[in-house]
């Protein structure tokens, strides 16, 4: 059975008297335990899909079933990383990372025990007690990753979580991002803009057509892991982004 499978899938917004065909139809299986990466031009629907898929939003048209479940309004088990980190400014560190379980009345020594051991994880661990106006972009990041990691989600959503920051934090959240997800096998759905950060993070990447995005491609991305930025140099990984530029350049979406 897949994780997740989205099935005849379409939404249309509907805003000052006018229909907006936002996405689909769109039809896919999503496997456990795997990195599925969505690529496709702004605009084209992949946070309404992402939204979809986390039951934040629902299907104009088809159905989407999770573990064999129609998709609820309010699911266990999903953690959710977007690209602004959201951390609320009145809670320091550990507050921030702990808020998910206190939303759900978890042992508090348990959670404490938890968040810390992911602080370090990340690298933010000694920042524990300071505010979120006190760390870099990337800090922030990373404790909002920390949070969504927090009660173990088997779902992890990630709606371009590293696309504010600098190239660098960017390649190195990368990395991190492939360790905590490979040690605890989280199924994970991710959003972004970046062709190599794709193929680097990913065993599957679907390219969108634009608005309403449909798949336009769907490829499985049989790059040994744990996979090092080195990887990146390598004639195969340039091969996989190359297949992507191309279906990009043929539907118009980039001009070579
Ligand atoms: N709540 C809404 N009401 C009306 N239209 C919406 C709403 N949300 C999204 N849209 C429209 O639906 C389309 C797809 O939006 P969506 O945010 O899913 O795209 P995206 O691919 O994630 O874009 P980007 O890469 O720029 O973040 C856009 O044209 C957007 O204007």
């Amino acid at each position: 059975m897949s994780e997740i499978l989205v099935d005849g899938v379409e939404r249309t917004y509907r805003s000052g008297g006018k229909a907006v065909h936002a996405l689909g139809p769109v039809s896919i299986a999503i496997e456990a335990g795997r990195t599925t990466t969505i690529v496709g031009p702004s605009g084209c629907g992949k946070s309404t899909l992402l939204r979809i898929l986390g039951g934040l939003d629902r299907p104009s048209e088809g159905r989407v079933l999770v573990r064999g479940q129609p998709v609820g309004e309010r699911m266990d088990g999903i953690g959710v990383v977007f690209q602004r980190d959201l951390l609320l400014d009145w809670r320091n560190i550990l507050d921030n990372v702990l808020l998910p379980a206190e939303m759900k009345g978890l042992p508090k020594a348990a959670a404490v025990a938890r968040a810390r051991a992911l602080l370090d994880e990340l690298g933010v661990g000694d920042f524990a007690d300071r505010q979120p106006w006190e760390l870099s972009g990337g800090m922030r990041q990373r404790v909002a990753i920390a949070r969504a990691l927090l009660c173990e989600p088997w779902l992890l959503l990630l709606d371009e979580p590293f696309s504010a920051l600098d190239a660098l934090t960017r390649d190195q959240m990368g990395v991190l991002l492939q360790k905590v997800q490979q040690a605890k096998n989280t199924t994970a759905v991710l959003i972004t803009h970046s062709i190599p950060e794709a193929v680097f993070l990913s065993d599957r990447v679907l390219v969108m057509s634009g608005r309403p995005g449909i798949i336009l491609d769907d490829i499985q991305v049989d790059l040994p892991r744990p996979r090092t930025l080195a990887l990146r140099e390598e004639p195969e990984f340039a091969a996989y982004t190359r297949r992507i530029r191309v279906q990009f350049e043929r539907s118009g979406v980039l001009t070579a």
